[in-house]
């Protein structure tokens, strides 16, 4: 449990205008039934009249809840949960463009949170004025973009591109280009450089079949991440070294006015706006260029239609049993802080969606990972989970062994598609791969859910393991578009209904000023200077062998 002060510090300000957590009548309510939840593990628990009402769909997607531990007194109270914390109410500022990344009274970032205005491209347009001129900057940046791969595509120059970006300027994209490999465009590759370890820049640069037909593409929001910058450099200088002039290979992404704002030192700049958290930011500019060069802008244009009509479910469909997004947060929100559960895993039965999860754990963690509120004051209940997870079936060769008899219970969100990406597929022994891989889906599932209690403890499986299960019908563009902002809503709800503020990322920042010192030192070693260890961080270097 969540002290109520944390150790050390103080509650530092009172009076709010949401009342506090406890105080919320739905949560005292929630509170009651969490005393007796929804028994799955009961005899017919799970009937199929239960599997087939427990189920919601949108935008190609279905989510199947059955095997949660709620009833329809749970969701009519997680329903009020929302209402009382007034999530639509939060998520409209959010998508109208009011300033909601902020920490009243304190200094924060105060600024607005407008991803959704990236793919407000189509029909039916906010028509909010700071919505509208988001989008409307960002239908220039598309028309740039689209004139970009028509010249790349006519003038076949270009086989590879390298995109060098870290955290949300690195996770979300690749995930999504990985997971559309069956719409990659021929004679195409893109490649990845994130970390600061020379291996990493080293490794894919000794990978590129002809550095002369690769474009490199930087990609910093705020244009002064050291790992970033690193790997440009190091990367300029591989290309100088090999003979070529980095002016005609490297292009960047940027936001307006950054240090790396610099046209004249690229072949093209695109460019992203300070209302874009970069885990936000896979269907701006971080994201398009990249997957445009890699799958072609038709299939770029597909996901954000995905992602927009995902966004309409979330904002307009006020039922909580029909709109995705707010049905996976309350059900997160059950397990959570009702159920008493510190971690989810999130389990695709899909190989293309193998750093999906990765992509969910910056969004998630670095988004709730919070323990003020939006008026400052240390909350005294959970909020975000851990979040992990691996593909299935390989998964279950693994880790699942804990998930089934652990002593820790951990929730599982199960993603699978009834099609696969390629259609390459065999009927082996009368059953295809893909049925093979979704019937390890649904076995797990109940599984975990309704266990199995023999007379040998040692293969005893308790059940009442919370899981749910979101189905597509094959993993393409638009579907994958669709997921991202299903997460990405998911995510903003669970937030509104902490009243915690999803969209800053000050507990990184600590590490970063103390790496800068570390660096001041290496910097005196390097230049042959002694470095007596009469302080922590002296000592510290001095460790490395
Ligand atoms: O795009 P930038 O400015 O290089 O930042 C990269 C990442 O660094 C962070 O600020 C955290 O370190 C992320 O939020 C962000 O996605």
């Amino acid at each position: 449990a969540v002290p109520t002060t944390m150790p050390g510090l103080m509650r530092l300000k009172g009076g709010s205008s949401m009342p506090t957590w406890s105080d919320n009548p739905a949560v005292i309510k929630l509170r009651e039934i969490a005393k007796n939840p929804y028994d799955l593990s009961a005899k017919d628990a799970i009937s199929p009249a239960r599997i087939n009402m427990m189920q919601a769909s949108a935008c190609g997607l279905k989510l199947l809840y059955g095997t949660e531990r709620v009833d329809e007194a749970t969701i009519d109270a997680l329903a009020n949960l929302a209402k009382e914390r007034d999530v639509f109410g939060k998520m409209k500022a959010m998508m109208d463009g009011e300033v909601i990344n902020k920490i009243e009274s304190y200094e924060s970032e105060n600024r607005k949170v407008l991803h959704t205005a990236m793919r407000d491209v189509f029909d039916k347009r906010n028509e909010a004025p700071a919505a509208k001129e988001a989008s409307d900057l960002e239908m220039a940046e598309l028309s740039k973009l689209k004139d970009w791969c028509n010249k790349l595509d006519k003038e076949k120059t270009f086989t590879d591109l390298v995109l060098i970006g870290i955290g949300g300027s690195d996770l979300g994209p690749r995930a999504l280009y990985l997971a559309l490999q069956g719409y990659k465009k021929d004679n195409r590759r893109v490649h990845f450089v994130s970390n600061v370890d020379p291996d990493d820049a080293a490794m894919v640069l000794k990978g590129i079949p002809d550095l002369s037909k690769t474009l490199v593409l930087v990609c910093s929001k705020s244009g002064g991440t050291l790992e970033t910058l690193t790997n440009e450099q190091l990367v300029r200088d591989f290309f100088v070294k090999k003979g070529l002039d980095p002016k005609k290979h490297f292009a960047c992404v940027t936001g307006k006015g950054s240090p790396m704002d610099n046209p004249a030192e690229y072949l093209i700049s695109f460019y992203m706006f300070d209302y874009i958290g970069g885990r936000y930011s896979a269907t701006s500019m971080v994201g398009g260029p990249m997957l445009a060069f890699g799958l072609g802008y038709q299939n770029y244009e597909m996901i954000l239609k995905g992602a927009h009509d995902m966004d309409r479910n979330a904002i307009s469909e006020k039922d909580v049993r029909k709109n995705l997004p707010l049905l996976l947060a309350l059900l997160g929100v059950w397990n959570r802080n009702f159920l008493g559960h510190q971690t989810l895993a999130v389990l695709p039965y899909s190989q293309a969606l193998v750093r999906f999860t990765a992509h969910l754990q910056q969004l998630d963690m670095e988004s709730n990972g919070k323990h003020i509120d939006r008026e400052g004051r240390f909350v005294d209940y959970a909020t975000g989970p851990i979040i992990w997870g691996e593909p299935g079936t390989n998964g279950q060769h693994s880790f699942y062994q804990l998930i089934h008899q652990g002593t820790d219970v951990v929730p599982c969100e199960f993603v699978g598609f009834t099609n696969s990406q390629f259609g390459m597929d065999l009927d082996v022994k009368g059953t295809t791969s893909q049925q093979k891989l979704n019937s390890n889906l649904l076995a797990q599932s109940l599984a975990m859910a309704q266990g199995h209690i023999t007379s040998n403890p040692n293969k005893c499986f308790d059940g009442n393991r919370p899981n749910c299960i979101i189905l597509g019908k094959k993993l393409d563009p638009y579907t994958l578009g669709a997921l991202l902002s299903l997460y990405e809503h998911k995510v903003a709800f669970q937030g509104f209904l902490w009243d915690i503020n999803s969209f800053d990322q000050e507990g990184v920042q600590l590490g970063k000023v103390l790496a800068n010192q570390f660096l001041d030192i290496y910097q005196k070693v390097n230049k042959g200077e002694s470095v007596p260890a009469t302080d922590n961080l002296s000592a510290l270097v001095q460790q490395m062998p």
